[in-house]
Order: structure tokens, then sequence, then C-alpha cells
């Protein structure tokens, strides 16, 4: 592995006495993908959460490039090169599918010759330069999921993290989406991914972080995971959902 990206040292976040994240650490790489995943109620979103600065941890420590960025509001990350989605698609419904990435490339990161046009590419990128012209709120829900991906990768993150993109999908857009994150991580982009499709995360993932009840469980290659006799306990106890 290259030199940390991402290095998470210890975070906890508690809400009252529920330890939802719990003394979690990992490290991801500048070419990595990562998978966090986890039954549900593990705590996955509320890490990603914490990385992603919408919600401070209580005790540990998270930096960036070497900066301690820990506790950092949203777009203070962003200026710096983390991007992300959200779990819940969230376009303005009311503007074109090309303005919407405008927006993003127009951003905190911001000197650019030519929106438009780097907004295009970001459209090509992830095969939605054909609905540019579209308004957002017209697109089905695959189309949008891409949209919310260009929409995070026109702030040009060096790291991006990645929120049940693929939720609701069918086999074939998730292969579609897998195609394109495959292809954002050979641009050099890093990738931390939260998902249930297990078919997906398993193989797009060069590590897989396994959360359950705020702990880190296991941590390893994506088979040795799955086969590890904790994970395999952690899921059966539950019930958990998508794993088309
Ligand atoms: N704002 C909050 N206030 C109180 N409890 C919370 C809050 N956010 C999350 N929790 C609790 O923290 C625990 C972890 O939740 P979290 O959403 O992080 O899990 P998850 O692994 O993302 O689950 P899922 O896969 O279902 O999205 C749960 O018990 C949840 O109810």
């Amino acid at each position: 592995m290259s030199a940390p990206l991402l290095q998470v040292r210890g975070v906890s976040r508690w809400f009252g006495g529920l330890r939802a994240v719990d003394e979690v650490s990992f490290d991801l790489g500048a070419d990595e993908i990562v998978g966090l995943i986890g039954p549900n109620g593990a705590g996955k979103t509320t890490l990603f959460e914490t990385i992603s600065g919408f919600i401070r941890p209580t005790k540990g420590a998270i930096s960036f490039d070497g900066r301690d960025i820990t506790g950092q509001p949203p777009h203070r990350l962003a200026r710096l090169g983390i991007g992300r989605t959200f779990q819940i698609v969230q376009p303005f419904r009311d503007v074109s599918v090309l303005q919407n990435v405008i927006a993003g490339v127009l951003g905190p990161n911001r000197e650019t010759a030519d929106p438009p046009a780097e907004a295009m590419a970001v459209l090509t990128r992830v095969k939605l330069d054909h609905r540019a012209a579209a308004l957002a709120r017209n697109l089905s829900l695959p189309e949008k999921k891409r949209l919310e991906i260009a929409r995070a990768l026109a702030t040009r993150p060096r790291l991006l993290l990645l929120d049940e993109v693929m939720a609701g999908l069918n086999p074939a857009e998730i292969d579609e989406i897998m195609v394109i994150l495959a292809d954002i991580r050979r641009g050099g982009i890093a990738l931390l991914i939260v998902e249930h499709v297990m078919r997906a995360i398993m193989s797009l993932s060069d590590r897989i972080v396994v959360m359950a009840n705020g702990r880190k469980i296991a941590e390893g290659l994506p088979a040795a995971v799955a086969a590890d006799p904790a994970v395999i306990e952690a899921y059966l106890g539950r019930r958990h959902h998508g794993t088309a």
C-alpha cells in the first residue's frame, strides 16, 4: 500500500450512552478502494459522517494527506480534496444535469477556464453526457445515482466517499456503476465505499473494513474477510438488506 492518504485513529462517536462508533482505526492509500461493510446499525454511516465532516467524533483523530482534519467542516474538507455522495440523492431538481455539475465545478476548489467544458468531461466519465440538457428531476434512479457521483467528482476530489450509490439498482445498473468506479480509481482518485451490495463491494474493493456494534471486527482482503468467522457471525446474527 502507498503512504496513507486517509488515517482514521481510534475514532469514536457516542450518542448519549450508545457507542455508535467505538475506537475504529484504519488507513486508506492514495490509490486504494476500501469498502466499509457491516450489518444494519453497525455504525458505518456514523463513521462516514465523521470522516466527511458532518459529525464531530467524540474521540479519536482523522488525518488526510498528513494533515489533521478532525472536526473540520465539510466545505473545508472539500477544499482539501475530500468529496462525497449522499445516500438520499439530492441534486438541484429543476435545473439541468449540466448545471448541477457546473455547480460542483464552481465549488470550493475553483479556478477553471471553462466550467461547462469541465462539467461535460465529468458527465462523460459517468456516462451521462447524453443527458446533459435534461432536468435533473427527469432522470431515472440509475441516472440520478450517476449524477450524484458526477457532482462529487466535479469538486476534483483526491478521495471520494460513496454512500450506498448502488442501493435500489438492478444487477445491470450495478455493473455499470462498478465500471465507472473502477475508471475513477484508475484516474487516481481513492474511494471509500459504504455499500450493502456484497457482490459489488467484494469485487471492487482492494480491502474491506467490517464493522459490527460500532467496532471494527475485521479488516483485510475481500476473500479473507468473507471467510472470517467473526464476520459471518455478525451477518448471520441479523438481517441485512440488498444483496443483489
Ligand atoms: N443522530 C443519532 N442519534 C442517536 N443515535 C444515532 C444517531 N445516528 C445513528 N445512531 C445510532 O447509531 C447506531 C449506528 O447507526 P449507523 O446509521 O451509523 O449504522 P449503519 O451501519 O450505517 O447502518 P445501516 O446499514 O442501516 O445504514 C445505530 O444504533 C443508530 O440507531
